[in-house]
């Protein structure tokens, strides 16, 4: 599969209005690193538009580090308490840094129970929705989530074997018509039957936020004209091949999640040429 071939490069004649609408809700107190992380990599992944929801108290922390980005602020300073909007983004990434508070979980379940737009899912969102696996009915076909191998281990139960993980992952996404990116050295995306095998990144992603940037940069894509396998399949790819192209300057140790952002733009050059050996296996 040719990364080359899902790739899309920017009209000239495009707007901010053409470039999808993406919406990062997340953060919680000690935790708006994490949805000023993923917001940030929303944009750099091409998103014309991105808004945070965010609680209170993250409002100047995130009007700081991400001046273009826009912000919505729940009425509770430290979590999120309900999930209420008026813009009508194209895609929404939920999670990152929200934290497992009742009243986020009650204000998870009100959102799920009404949103039809495209869906991301991270972080304490997959942890509630592990508690609460009934309200996986309420997804969106093709939602994508995005686990790493504890919160994928919380939603299909423990395995014994890397074949039984992949065996009960393609199981849950066909039962709940699910893509599943399944992180990891390598990240495979699960999408019924069709597993597919990233080829990009290294052991320099290991470092605290690095799946928070993931999640902004799917949402990012989908909130562009990808579909949803293709969103998720070149947000993997781009997000592991920041890391190698960084590799030279970082090493593996002085990496950090800002890194993947300020190497996207990188990662997206290298899509312009005739490279012909990229993509998934
Ligand atoms: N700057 C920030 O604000 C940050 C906020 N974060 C947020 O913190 C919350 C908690 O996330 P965590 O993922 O830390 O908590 P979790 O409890 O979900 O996961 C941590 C556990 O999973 C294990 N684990 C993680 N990756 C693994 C792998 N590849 N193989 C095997 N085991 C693995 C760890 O060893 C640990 O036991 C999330 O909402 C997240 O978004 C983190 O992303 C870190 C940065
Ligand atoms: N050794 C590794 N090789 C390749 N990718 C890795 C490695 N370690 C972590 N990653 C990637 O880094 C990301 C970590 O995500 P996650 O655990 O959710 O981080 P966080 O919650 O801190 O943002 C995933 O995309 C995962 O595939
Ligand atoms: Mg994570």
């Amino acid at each position: 599969m040719n990364i080359q071939k899902i790739y899309k490069p920017v009209a000239a004649q495009a707007h901010k209005g053409t470039q999808g609408h993406a919406l990062l809700i997340g953060g919680s107190y000690g935790k708006i690193g994490a949805i000023t992380l993923s917001s940030k990599a929303a944009l750099h992944a091409g998103a014309g538009l991105v808004t945070a929801f965010i609680p209170k108290c993250g409002y100047p922390i995130l009007q700081t580090a991400n001046p273009e980005v826009m912000v919505i602020t729940d009425k509770v300073q430290e979590h999120i308490s309900c999930i209420e909007f008026t813009i009508i983004p194209n895609a929404i990434g939920i999670g990152p840094g929200i934290g497992q508070e009742q009243e986020t979980q009650d204000a998870l379940h009100q959102f799920l129970q009404t949103n039809k737009t495209p869906l991301v899912i991270d972080a304490d969102a997959l942890n509630i929705l592990s508690q609460n696996k009934k309200w996986l009915e309420l997804l969106p076909p093709q939602t994508i989530l995005t686990p790493h191998p504890k919160e994928l281990e919380r939603l299909i139960g423990k395995t014994q074997s890397d074949e039984e993980t992949i065996q009960k992952t393609i199981t849950f996404s066909k039962e709940h018509q699910l893509i599943v990116v399944k992180k990891g050295a390598p990240t495979q995306i699960i999408d019924g039957d069709n597993v597919y095998e990233n080829t990009t990144g290294n052991q320099a992603l290991a470092t605290a936020g690095s799946g928070d940037v993931l999640t902004g940069i799917i949402t990012g894509l989908l909130a562009q004209t990808y579909t949803p396998l293709e969103a998720a399949q070149l947000g993997a790819y781009l997000h592991g091949l920041t890391a190698d192209l960084a590799l030279p300057h970082t090493g593996h140790e002085s990496f950090v999640a800002s890194n993947i952002i300020h190497f996207l733009g990188k990662a997206f050059l290298t899509l312009q040429g005739n490279r012909n050996e990229i993509g998934f296996k």
